[in-house]
């Protein structure tokens, strides 16, 4: 993986067109980026090929939760398509996570991706998950024991919020990855996300990748607005 920052840029456009125009006119060469649901419905996988042709290590954010047979073979799929990383609903289960790592070993002609589970969504809050999904758990300590679960049944990392980072490595190990969206440059609007970080603070915490969306994409100068989230990632280098 062609990797300058661990920064993946969330391209939540409504077509590959403006995805693409967007990378192009802000000079954004082979950054990482992410492409979700909005994306991928819509272009399917052609916009794939299309960032691999420019060199863009690509996460395929699609968050599968299905039956274990159908994320298998749903996963089979999706590793022919030779992104770097795909993900799953930790919420699906140990059997469903384990058919997906079995999915991608039998369909990856090359490098397998890694499989990351999504633990708790980053846009829920406390009280939405106690209310909501009625558990009666910490959003900390059940993100947590979803990360551990994960990690049992054969996931390489997770996605959590910037927050759960540090308790989940020390569960899971340092080699355990932590991708953490939720990222928002000082400034930014929350928009629907709860368990928000800066950059520099994420990596204070313990992520190892993070995913950053709108406080790029809409800010007035996406360039430089991404280019201060690598300069914070990187000023926490130094300071190491
Ligand atoms: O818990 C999660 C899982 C995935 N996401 C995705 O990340 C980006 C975040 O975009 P922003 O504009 O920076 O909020 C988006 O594509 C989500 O689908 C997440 O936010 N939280």
């Amino acid at each position: 993986m062609n990797m300058q920052t661990p920064i993946y840029l969330a391209l939540d456009f409504p077509t590959g067109n403006e995805a693409m125009h967007f990378l192009n006119q802000n000079e954004m060469d082979e950054i990482p980026v992410k492409v979700g649901m909005e994306l991928f419905y819509r272009e399917g996988p052609q916009i794939i090929y299309q960032l691999k042709e420019k060199k863009h290590p690509i996460f395929l954010d699609l968050k599968l939760h299905d039956i274990p047979n159908t994320v298998n073979r749903a996963m089979r799929n999706l590793a022919a398509l030779d992104v770097d990383i795909v993900n799953v609903h930790a919420l699906g289960g140990a059997k469903m996570i384990e058919a997906a790592k079995e999915g991608l070993h039998s369909g990856a002609a090359d490098a397998v991706p890694k499989l990351i589970s999504v633990t708790m969504l980053t846009s829920m809050d406390e009280h939405t998950v106690q209310t909501d999904l009625q558990q009666p758990m910490e959003l900390a300590a059940y993100a947590r024991h979803l990360a551990e679960l994960s990690k049992c049944a054969g996931a390489d990392g997770v996605v959590c919020s910037p927050h759960e980072a540090a308790s989940i490595k020390a569960a899971c190990g340092e080699s355990f990855l932590t991708v953490t969206p939720g990222i928002r440059l000082a400034g930014s609007a929350p928009n629907d996300q709860h368990r928000i970080a800066t950059p520099a603070a994420a990596k204070k915490m313990g992520a190892d990748y993070l995913v950053i969306g709108r406080s790029v994409t809409a800010a007035d100068n996406p360039k430089q607005a991404y280019n201060q989230a690598v300069q914070e990632w990187k000023n926490d280098d130094n300071n190491n």
